[in-house]
């Protein structure tokens, strides 16, 4: 059977539902940590199955905060991660309709350039009289071209398998993405990826090596309530994985210690981490896919 991936940026104005409206695609379990995730650099948020489909969700950060004047080059840069994302998800408030932020996005969306991929979910249907939507709906599409427009509640779950069906189909033939058994707890190995790194770069500072990456390879939840977490850091070269290791293993041994306290105070519970270090000259080329997204969670850059 053929296989489909590829991401989705949800937008939208704070509150407008993106946190709930992805819990509900994603499923319980990554909704515990998805509003952590934005306190972190990491920029996907979940990932939902339908069909054969691998629907990656990401978050377009800083985007949206009401700007008076609103500097061209900045926003062409800052709507990068939704241009490149396969399918954008504008999501809008029924019963606040065309606010100024709403406007904002509007005016975005011209960079995205093509409405192809872009669709219009109106949220919070429950709020507002039917007869409104379609007005609404109306003015919205003779502002931008939307390639569909769904009417949902994210909270009650209106209208959501529809969407996520949509998405499923929009995506192009692709392998899936990330194994499927990692993919509830993806966001959360990558938060722990990324506060290796942080530590790394904290002890190394300008010694930190060129191109290293952090990868959670494996992550157990045991019964005693602890987590044991396998980390890989890749490096480029044989040189590098000494800088990494230090004196003695110093270097790794500090790195260690410092993410496993962080992780274990975010956790709330006990960690055992395991750090390696492996050298892969080619990983750059393996993470493609991942840095045409501009995501940084492989090389945290
Ligand atoms: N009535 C109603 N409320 C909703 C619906 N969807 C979300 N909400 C509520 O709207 C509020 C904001 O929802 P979030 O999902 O946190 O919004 P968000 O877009 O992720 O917000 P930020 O994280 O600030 O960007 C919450 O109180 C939700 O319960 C809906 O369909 N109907």
């Amino acid at each position: 059977m053929t296989t489909r991936a590829g991401f989705v940026a949800l937008i939208g104005e704070p509150n407008a539902g993106k946190s709930t409206l992805l819990n509900r695609m994603v499923g319980a379990k990554v909704s515990i940590v998805t509003h952590k995730v934005q306190t972190t650099r990491t920029r996907i948020r979940g990932v939902a199955m339908e069909g054969e489909a691998q629907i990656v969700f990401v978050d377009t950060p800083g985007l949206f905060r009401p700007r008076r004047r609103l500097d061209r080059a900045m926003v062409a840069a800052a709507w990068g991660g939704a241009a490149d994302a396969d399918v954008v998800v504008l999501m809008v408030e029924a019963h606040r309709g065309i606010t100024e932020g709403v406007e904002t996005i509007l005016e975005g969306l011209e960079e995205i350039g093509s409405g192809r991929k872009v669709a219009l979910a109106i949220n919070k249907i429950d709020r507002v009289p039917a007869e409104k939507l379609l007005g609404l709906a109306e003015d919205l599409n003779s502002r931008y071209g939307f390639a569909e427009t769904f009417m949902i509640s994210a909270e009650r779950g209106h209208g959501v398998d529809d969407l996520r069906q949509w998405l499923a189909g929009k995506l192009p033939e692709s392998p899936w993405l990330y194994p499927e058994d990692q993919i509830a707890d993806l966001p959360m190995r990558m938060i722990a990826a990324e506060m290796t790194r942080e530590k790394l770069t904290l002890r190394l500072h300008q010694e930190l090596p060129y191109q290293l990456t952090v990868e959670t390879e494996n992550w157990e939840e045991r019964k005693d309530g602890s987590a044991r977490v396998d980390q890989l850091i890749y490096v480029v070269r044989d040189g590098h994985k000494g800088i990494v290791l230090g004196k003695r293993g110093e270097t790794i041994k500090a790195v260690s210690q410092a993410a496993r306290a962080e992780l274990e105070e975010f956790l709330d519970r006990k960690v055992h981490l395991f750090l390696q270090v492996k050298v892969r000259p080619n990983w750059l080329e393996e993470s493609e896919r991942y840095s045409e997204m501009g995501l940084d969670f492989k090389d945290g850059n």
